[in-house]
């Protein structure tokens, strides 16, 4: 049985542990924040880790914002980053779909069910898209959805992909569109599918709850492009040139911020208390993701 290091209050297993890493790839909701509250040291811990000379990339699953919104996000909770150093959910996706997927006319451009980041990283790619925050969708479904969707004349046969992410206005006419452009043959993504938003200091339906209902409906899981999945981490690697070796995953959650880091291959993994996941689901026998370490909060690696 593995058993994680305890490090919150143990200064020199804390200083062991830093030492082992050259980059640390930081989940953010969960261990940075909860919503917009910023967990206590959590700045001083970052710029600790800075002056050691250490490498930070922040891997989120939350594809509501793009990197340069996360960048305003970091400026304004006065934590050090720059723009390039985020790479989120939906910066996935819009790479995998425009270097692996390589759409092409006439089925190159993506329904979105989700928020602003997802458009914004899709369009840092050159990849066209509708649906997302499109305000003529924020509306009750009419009988003439109803026979558009059906005859096709509400479809636009352009749609190749059918993309969703956190969507905090999810509604029956959008779920319908997306279900239809499956049903017309498009290719089935998801930026992320957790189940949870950990936020203003309890948990919100996450991404993986309002797809749930498209999920359902289509009956098959649509390919998630973040975290715990190995594309995601390829394209980290691949745009830091990372060693894994001496990289830990720092995250809240164990399926997907854990599980991606030992999955990589990482030099290991550090798990924080104060956002989903709890210590009695890796502490034990039996447990099938377990932590290299973990600590009560980020702000514990100031011992
Ligand atoms: O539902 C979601 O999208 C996620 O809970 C959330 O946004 C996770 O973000 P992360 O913890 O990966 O920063
Ligand atoms: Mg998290």
């Amino acid at each position: 049985m593995v058993t994680p290091k305890y490090l919150t209050g143990d200064k020199p297993a804390i200083d062991e542990f830093i030492d082992r890493f050259d980059t640390f790839l930081f989940d953010c909701d969960g261990v940075l924040w909860s919503g917009e509250q910023v967990y206590p040291k959590t700045v001083e811990t970052i710029q600790m880790l800075k002056d050691k000379g250490k490498r930070l990339v922040f891997v989120t699953n939350n594809s509501t914002k793009s990197r340069a919104a996360y960048k305003q996000k970091f400026d304004a909770k006065g934590i050090p980053c720059n723009e390039e150093d985020v790479f989120g959910s939906s910066y996935s996706a819009a790479i995998y779909i425009s270097r692996i997927l390589k759409l092409s006319p006439p089925r190159n451009k993506v329904f979105v069910l989700g928020e602003a980041g997802i458009e914004h990283e899709l369009a840092s790619c050159s990849i066209p898209f509708i649906g997302g925050t499109d305000p003529s969708l924020r509306r009750d479904m009419t009988p003439d959805d109803y026979t558009s969707i059906a005859s096709g004349a509400a479809l636009d046969p352009a749609v190749g992909v059918v993309l969703i992410g956190l969507d905090f206005h999810i509604n029956y006419l959008k779920m319908s569109l997306a279900l239809a452009y499956l049903r017309a043959g498009a290719r089935f993504l998801a930026t992320n599918g957790d189940s949870t938003l950990p936020s203003h200091g309890t948990l919100f339906p996450g991404a993986g709850a309002t797809g749930a209902g498209i999920v359902r409906a289509w009956g098959a899981e649509p390919l998630a492009l973040g975290k715990p999945s190995q594309a995601m981490m390829d394209a980290v690697e691949g745009k830091f040139h990372v060693d894994r070796t001496r990289t830990c995953m720092v995250g809240d959650r164990l399926n997907t911020d854990i599980q991606f880091g030992i999955e990589g291959g990482l030099g290991g993994t550090l798990a924080v208390l104060t956002g989903v996941s709890k210590k009695e689901e890796f502490l034990g026998e039996g447990k099938e993701i377990v932590p290299t370490a973990y600590v009560d909060m980020l702000g514990d690696l100031l011992g």
